[in-house]
């Protein structure tokens, strides 16, 4: 499972939670504007936004996860098992790889504004990177700081959904996800007024009980209706630590602890890391399930005017401050 989010204080910020039971081999990646992309189907992409993200690189590939670029569009990849399907090539159209599809939209746009009026056009194929990659069955979120839309590709269409709610997680499709916020619509951080029964004397017994019935379990429509409320009550002060510091709070609201996912006998779902990127100032920030220290990479600390990836390895391993 994984979930994304976006958040806005003074600055734009957007990220994910990354839950899987192993680790592709991920490394903080910044694409710089002159890297040349050999595109499956659409010649070269040669010039172009530079993005910093989490990625597997293959061969000097960056097979990117999430991303932001360098004008503040970001864009992740989600599990979207059993609904995600990917097209035939058809001559004539601008036939984009799955795997192509992060660098595509945050290589060319700086808005969703702008990632809507390529999506128009996009056909979206099956072309898998290789033999060992076959295609992710993924749906995406891009957001910058007006918004955020959803895309999936399903059997019954290419479907680019408003998001309202700058949330995503994984199935059902995006639709029923906001349908079902609806059973939520009464939960408040606010103490509950007793509509029960006056006869009844009852009361609010302790803190909190304004959201009693949100889901705390870690299917994928619970942590979307989770993460949702969590985000839509989210306050904090408007200092780059302050909001990294909510954002990671609000992804902490749909963490995955190793034992409570089984996704076959003694093997666990867990969250492998979580990112905040501030999409204003081009930094990359994480922490790792064995990691609880916010790392961060800058992109502007590069040459985004190179050509050649630049890659920095996962930090993991806790690092904890002794006070005495
Ligand atoms: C496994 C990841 C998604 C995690 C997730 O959504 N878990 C939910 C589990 S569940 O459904 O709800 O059970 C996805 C997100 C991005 C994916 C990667 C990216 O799409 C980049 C390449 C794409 C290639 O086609 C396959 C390898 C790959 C390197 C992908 C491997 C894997 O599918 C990743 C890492």
């Amino acid at each position: 499972m994984c979930t994304a989010a976006t958040y806005k204080t003074k600055d734009f910020y957007f990220g994910r939670t990354l839950d899987y039971e192993f680790s592709y081999g991920d490394e903080i990646t910044i694409t710089p504007r002159n890297y040349v992309f050999n595109l499956r189907h659409m010649g070269t992409l040669s010039k172009h936004y530079a993005l910093i993200g989490m990625a597997h690189v293959a061969g000097d590939y960056p097979l990117y996860y999430d991303a932001i670029n360098e004008k503040g569009l970001g864009m992740a990849g989600l599990n979207f098992v059993g609904n995600a399907v990917y097209n035939e090539v058809e001559e004539g159209r601008e036939n984009v790889a799955q795997f192509e599809f992060i660098p595509w939209i945050l290589g060319k746009c700086a808005t969703v504004k702008e990632a809507r009026e390529l999506l128009s056009r996009i056909n979206l194929v099956k072309t898998p990177f290789s033999e060992q990659l076959p295609c992710a069955q993924l749906h995406w979120i891009i957001a910058d700081k007006e918004g955020a839309i959803v895309v999936e590709s399903m059997a019954d269409g290419f479907h680019v959904w408003d998001d309202p709610a700058g949330v995503l997680t994984n199935n059902p499709p995006f639709d029923q996800q906001m349908f079902m916020l609806n059973n939520y619509m009464h939960l408040s951080p606010k103490q509950p007024e007793n509509y029960f029964s006056d006869q009844l004397g009852l009361k609010a017994y302790s803190r909190g009980m304004g959201a009693l019935g949100l889901p705390g379990d870690l299917s994928s429509a619970s942590r979307f209706a989770r993460v949702a409320y969590v985000r839509e009550h989210s306050f904090s002060g408007e200092s780059e630590a302050e909001s990294v510091s909510q954002f990671f709070h609000i992804l902490g609201s749909v963490d995955q602890q190793r034992g409570c996912c089984e996704v076959e006998p003694g093997k666990y779902e867990i969250t492998l890391y979580s990112s905040c990127c501030n999409g204003d100032k081009g930094i990359y920030y994480y922490t790792t399930y064995e990691n609880h220290q916010i790392s961060a990479v800058d992109m502007h600390h590069e040459d985004l005017d190179g050509a050649a990836l630049v890659r920095y390895p996962v930090l993991q391993g806790e690092k904890i401050y002794m006070q005495n």
